[in-house]
């Protein structure tokens, strides 16, 4: 992203979301977004994926550039490449976890199997169960399932623990680093729990709609020992 901004106007007033950030992910890495309410980390993440547009400046992954796509690319553009998970999971109440998962399939380019999937977050034995059935941390790892099935390059992530408690946080976490790992998926994810920066190659730190620091981190602790 470069020297991306974005301003949404309600009636009269105009407010600044981003104010000209520029940001780099490598293929592969995790970034993990940290910053106050309102400090525009979802509109960033968005913007990202392409769910939303910047105002200005220029947003491009590896050859795509999505600032110069119509509405009809961009939609084409996520569904070949982004993934998303969101905090309160937005599964299909009437369908099983395989199913949730499988309905993605259908129009994937390159879909895993939707078992494979389920069992990549740990669920291979609670495919036929309904979300009501499911714990909170067991509905999210069925939505990050959902999310990878598709075997996306970019995986964005808004809270995804924020509605867990931290040991079940931690479940979830310690899914999205196995598929980080195991398909070098580029990933960035939203938290208000400074304590999951460790888990990153790379933490930015968002204020007033920009990054007012970034780090690398030198040593990545693994998610069992974050807690918070
Ligand atoms: N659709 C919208 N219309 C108007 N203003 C918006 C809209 N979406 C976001 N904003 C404003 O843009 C700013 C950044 O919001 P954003 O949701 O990106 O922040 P955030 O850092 O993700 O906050 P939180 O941690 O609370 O989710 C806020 O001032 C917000 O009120």
């Amino acid at each position: 992203m470069d020297n991306v901004t974005k301003t949404y106007r309600t009636g009269d007033v105009e407010v600044w979301a981003l104010r000209g950030v520029d940001l780099t992910l490598e293929r592969g890495e995790m970034a993990v977004l940290l910053g106050p309410s309102g400090s525009g980390k979802s509109t960033l993440l968005n913007i990202m994926g392409g769910l939303d547009r910047a105002s200005s400046g220029r947003v491009r992954c590896a050859d795509h550039e999505l600032t110069a796509f119509s509405e009809r690319q961009l939609t084409q553009f996520r569904r070949d490449h982004i993934g998303f998970v969101f905090q309160f999971y937005n599964l299909i109440p009437s369908l099983t976890a395989y199913e949730n998962v499988a309905l993605v399939t259908e129009i994937a380019a390159n879909p895993m199997d939707p078992g494979e999937a389920l069992e990549m977050v740990g669920l291979k034995d609670r495919m036929d169960h309904f979300p009501a059935q499911l714990s909170g941390g067991e509905q999210q790892r069925v939505a990050i399932a959902r999310a990878i099935v598709k075997r996306p390059d970019v995986l964005l992530c808004d809270e995804p623990t924020g509605a867990l408690d931290s040991k079940t946080g931690v479940l979830v976490l310690e899914v999205l680093c196995r598929v980080n790992a195991e398909f070098n998926t580029t990933m960035g994810i939203i938290t208000h729990n400074a304590a999951i920066r460790q888990i990153a190659h790379r933490v930015f730190s968002f204020r007033d709609g920009r990054i007012e620091e970034s780090s690398t981190n030198a040593v990545r602790l693994p998610p069992s020992a974050v807690s918070w």
